[in-house]
């Protein structure tokens, strides 16, 4: 999968097909509200589980009820690259069973 930085238009062009995630400077973001702090644990450790498999890690943030997440690609400078899209796609894919929003 490419490490080439992404443009701004086409990161955002991409964020609309994942809901509730935003570009924020070099970094897309999303936070999952949980219906309680078990439920946030458990989402971290599926997201950590995903993060292993495509060897991508965001920042990744366990509040009371809330799991969020901060990413962008080392390898390319700092830069949103389609390894931060998979990774949001996956992570999208995975946070409804848990109870998030
Ligand atoms: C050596 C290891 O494969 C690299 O450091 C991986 C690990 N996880 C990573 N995560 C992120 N967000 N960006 C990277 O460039 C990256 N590179």
């Amino acid at each position: 999968m490419s490490a080439e930085p992404l443009s701004k238009t086409e990161t955002e062009h991409r964020l609309e097909s994942l809901p509730g995630w935003a570009l924020e400077g070099d970094r897309i973001t999303r936070t999952y509200r949980l219906p309680s702090h078990f439920a946030a644990a458990a989402l971290t450790v599926h997201i950590a589980q995903i993060q292993e498999e495509l060897n991508h890690h965001s920042d990744l943030t366990l509040g009371y009820n809330t799991v969020a997440l901060s990413v962008h690609t080392h390898d390319a400078g700092g830069k949103v690259t389609e390894k931060d899209l998979e990774l949001a796609t996956r992570v999208t894919a995975a946070a409804p069973a848990h109870g998030a929003e």
